[in-house]
């Protein structure tokens, strides 16, 4: 395609303009300098959104040219914000030689986007950075293809057009790629997709031509790219709606790195039903890695998260949010965190981890040596890593089939670390442009360059003695600065006995600077050997980086396995720090959980209360599929229901779980409808959030009688077999109190409709809390499911809970002694124990009309309020003068909240 003609401008902006032609949606970073510029519309957005200056300057067509830009060594800061902010970079560099002839050349080295970053710097050490391309194939199929860059792996799965959103959710990319060519409603689709963050932030997405998106040139790629002439070993071979998407992704991300990604050498096919399923409404619901409010911490990934490196601690949240309905590899865990607990001395997993400490981010480095983007220092860590690696191996050789298979992959290729110190300094400088990289004694050209540079100082010196005795001028020196050179500096009283052969170089107020013939031919070269240096090192880093490029295929198997390893060390430390127990998997349907916790409950209530967690059972199964939880708000059932999903979820990701024992029957999803927050952004109330919720998991859950879940695809072609549910898989649902957004009989009647839905229909593992007393009856006419309670006890007019699960419904709601722990005014609750007794009454008395808003009688109350409770506890003699004064403002502070 021809470029528009831009001969109306200044050399520089017409070259600026010809480039900037390619990357029309990207923002390019024209170096200048000592400074990274952008131009027009792309100055405009920047200055917004860096908040840096705008300015105009010269002009260019007969236009001002409005321009800001960046210092060149702050460029990772601005570039970090502008990734964030969901903006793309292309960066754009001076390649050629300064000729006096127009701008010297430019050309685009490297565009950085948001789901293809590469930088130590703008990346999350403990997450991935995903590109997604999305390709809408023929009759309501759908194809996906992504990859972290920093990864060896290329992910592909393809689904019915429907799900592709709960798909995009689940990848989480950080980027997007669809074609220009999807229809306009799959287009609206894609716009409307939000990340799962607090904010829930609009996704980053970029439109790629539509011939990008095709089946036969992906399939071209990927086999390319795996240098295989078959797709069939990893059963990738017949997925022609995922190779139309994979053609795009490895097109833009080779666009966007400047090279092909050599190091992705493995497809990993997934399958939509070979996961338990896991909606992002379970993941935020459990708070599996961040809290409701969108915090990292404190979460269950976080309490399990030991990891001693970042690649450790990447694998075990993939591990905790992919758990696999086929168990055989959460097996593999269980069975390696059990050698790993017990073994001992080397083999155990207090040495390991000793050693593990410490250890390179391997996957990455691997990747940005693929990439060419490693630096010195990187590549120093690396051979530290490798090196402690060789060590660990024999540690764990064959003690599990998994530890084995780890321990084959721990090798580190021979010869890498070996190259690394004899080719790269101890300590080398940040960046190759700087020099101080290359160790001494790896190339003899280089050693001797340096030689010169290094003899300068004595020939200095000597010069120095020599031209003193010949001049007979005591203070004279032979000094370098870079802008004037090489120099011998005279005082202004002894100019009179220079010889002639100096010549004058520059004058300074109380001296004069010259040169000799002499020092000029040093100066020559001393600066010429410093250049040459300087090229020689960056032609040797290049060969050391074409060197490396054969070690890639065995340092991403060892960055697998020091992952896997990390990751299995941190689960068996965790097992015994926190005391969990080794969950048993069997064939027969079921949930037997005793002495079960909430882990991040215990540990917060371990922290901020010193007090212990309350442990409960849990016995679910065939012919008692369902728990209708009653019992006081406060009382524990959001966190005992939690409780029963996250010990599932830690099981089936295969580690250990917080109970004293756990017997657990196949699992196919995880559902969970709990407490609304409201989703102000997409205008939903409360209560129409609660009942979108329930509404697809009622849709999502599988019906028993059903034959297996739906198929992901339905292509003819499509070898995404569903996998047939087995007669022993199970759904698990959690229900928290729903029906509570709306009026109380309509709550009750959703309730109630649910409940049978989930109890005759769905048959899934249920746990039912709820308010509505009246469903404590639902068990009578339900043969599987009970009712069950939390308990709490009464103490005069307190309430204590006690947090255990007992048989049997709630005799009753203590509402209003929960509002009153709640600081409630004592008038309000008066009124409103005076209120529930009319109501109480009134609906014995078959519902005659109640007044609620009668005033209380004024003896209706005769237990004591919080004041007088406060001055009951007080004993004066038993006080310290401190302590009668922190409770005088004690009583004070409750009066003042009666008064209110
Ligand atoms: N088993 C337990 N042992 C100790 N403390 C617990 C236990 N369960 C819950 N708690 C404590 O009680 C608090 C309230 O629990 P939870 O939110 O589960 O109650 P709830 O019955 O669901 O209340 P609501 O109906 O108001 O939502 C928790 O934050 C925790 O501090």
């Amino acid at each position: 395609m021809d470029k528009p003609d831009f001969s109306a401008h200044t050399p520089m902006m017409a070259q600026y303009l010809g480039l900037k032609v390619d990357f029309p949606d990207t923002l390019v970073f024209y170096r200048m300098g000592d400074f990274y510029e952008l131009f027009y519309a792309d100055a405009e957005k920047a200055a917004a959104l860096l908040d840096i200056t705008l300015t105009r300057r010269g002009q260019s067509a007969g236009q001002p040219v409005v321009m800001c830009g960046v210092p060149f060594h702050a460029m990772e800061g601005y570039l970090a914000k502008l990734i964030k902010l969901g903006e793309s970079v292309a960066i754009c560099e001076q390649v050629g030689e300064v000729t006096g002839k127009g701008p010297v050349e430019r050309k685009v080295v490297r565009v950085v986007t948001p789901g293809t970053l590469t930088d130590t710097e703008l990346l999350a050490d403990k997450s991935e950075s995903i590109l997604l391309a999305v390709h809408q194939g023929p009759r309501n199929s759908c194809g996906l293809a992504w990859l972290s860059v920093t990864q060896g792996e290329i992910h592909l799965g393809e689904c019915a057009a429907d799900e592709m959103e709960a798909w995009v959710v689940r990848i989480a990319p950080s980027e997007l790629l669809v074609s220009a060519d999807v229809t306009a409603s799959f287009a609206q689709r894609i716009k409307a997709l939000r990340l799962n963050t607090a904010q829930g932030v609009a996704l980053s997405t970029t439109s790629r031509p539509g011939w990008q998106f095709d089946a036969a040139l992906g399939q071209r790629k990927l086999l390319l790219q795996m240098q295989a002439a078959s797709l069939a070993a990893w059963q990738a071979d017949a997925l022609p709606q995922a190779h139309a998407a994979a053609a795009a992704l490895l097109n833009y991300a080779e666009h966007t790195q400047g090279r092909t990604l050599s190091h992705v050498q493995t497809i990993r096919v997934q399958r939509g039903d070979a996961g338990i399923e896991l909606p992002l409404s379970t993941r935020r619901n459990l708070e599996l890695t961040q809290t409701l409010r969108g915090e990292d911490s404190p979460t269950l990934f976080s309490l399990i998260d030991t990891c001693m490196t970042s690649m450790g601690s990447r694998a075990l949240k993939r591990w905790l949010l992919e758990p696999q309905r086929d168990r055989s590899e959460a097996a593999l865990r269980l069975q390696a965190i059990a050698t790993l607990r017990d073994a001992p001395g080397a083999a155990g997993w207090q040495k390991l981890r000793e050693q593990l400490k410490g250890s390179s981010d391997v996957e990455r480095i691997t990747a940005r040596i693929a990439l060419r983007q490693v630096r010195p220092r990187e590549l120093v860590a690396l051979q530290f890593t490798l090196q402690k690696t060789e060590l660990l191996t024999p540690a764990i050789a064959a003690q599990t089939a998994l530890l084995a298979e780890i321990s084959s992959r721990l090798l580190p290729p021979v010869g890498c670390a070996a190259l690394l110190q004899r080719a790269i300094l101890e300590e080398p400088a940040a960046l190759v442009r700087d020099g101080g990289v290359i160790a001494g004694g790896f190339d003899a050209e280089l050693d001797e360059l340096r030689a010169i540079q290094t003899n300068c100082d004595g020939f200095l010196l000597d010069l120095e003695t020599r031209e003193k005795a010949r001049t007979g001028i005591a203070n004279l020196k032979v000094q370098f600065n870079r802008v004037h050179g090489f120099y011998i500096e005279i005082t202004q009283g002894q100019l009179d006995k220079v010889p002639d052969d100096y010549r004058r170089r520059q004058t300074l107020k109380n001296a004069e600077r010259f040169i000799t013939p002499e020092l000029k031919a040093f100066e020559d070269k001393a600066l010429s050997a410093q250049e040459r240096a300087l090229a020689r090192e960056k032609w040797l880093y290049e060969q050391i980086l074409d060197a490396l490029q054969a070690f890639v295929p065995r340092l991403g198997q060892l960055a697998q396995a020091l992952a896997s390893l990390d990751a299995l060390c941190a689960l068996a430390e965790r097992s015994l720090t926190l005391n969990w127990c080794a969950p048993v998997f069997v064939r027969e349907p079921c949930i037997d959980i005793q002495r079960g916790r909430h882990p991040v409950v215990e540990a917060r209530l371990a922290e901020t209360a010193n007090a212990s967690f309350i442990a409960n059972d849990t016995s679910l199964g065939p012919r008692q599929r369902m728990q209708v939880i009653t019992g006081p708000n406060m009382g524990g059932k959001s966190t005992y229901m939690r409780q029963v999903a996250i010990i599932v979820l830690l099981a089936s990701m295969g580690s250990y779980v917080p109970a004293a024992s756990c017997r657990l029957g196949p699992i196919d999803a995880i559902h969970t409808r709990i407490g609304a927050a409201d989703d102000l952004a997409n205008a939903q109330s409360t209560f129409m959030m609660e009942m979108t919720e329930a509404a697809q998991i009622l849709h999502a859950v599988t019906p028993r009688e059903a034959p297996g879940r739906p198929k992901l695809t339905d292509s003819p072609r499509g070898t995404s077999e569903a996998q047939p549910r087995s007669r022993g898989e199970y759904s698990l649902v959690l229900m928290d109190e729903i029906g509570r957004g709306t009026s109380t009989f309509d709550g009750l009647a959703l309730a109630s409709g649910i409940a049978a839905h989930l109890h005759d229909k769905t048959q899934a593992f249920t746990l039912f809390a709820t308010h509505y007393f009246e469903l404590t009856e639902f068990p009578a006419k339900h043969r599987a499911a009970i009712n069950v309670h939390v308990s709490a006890a009464e103490a005069g007019s307190e309430i204590v809970f006690l947090h255990e699960i007992q048989a049997g419904p709630a005799s009753r709601s203590y509402g209003i002694h929960v509002a009153r722990l709640a600081g409630m005014p004592t008038p309000v609750l008066n009124h409103a124990r005076h209120a529930l007794d009319a109501l109480e009454t009134g609906a014995s008395a078959s519902r005659a009309q109640v007044d609620l808003f009668a005033p209380p009688p004024a003896s209706l109350d005769n237990s004591p309020g919080p004041l007088e409770s406060a001055l009951n506890d007080i004993q004066p003699d038993a006080l310290t003068p401190r302590e009668a004064l922190d409770a005088l403002y004690r009583l004070k502070k409750l009066a003042q909240r009666e008064q209110a």
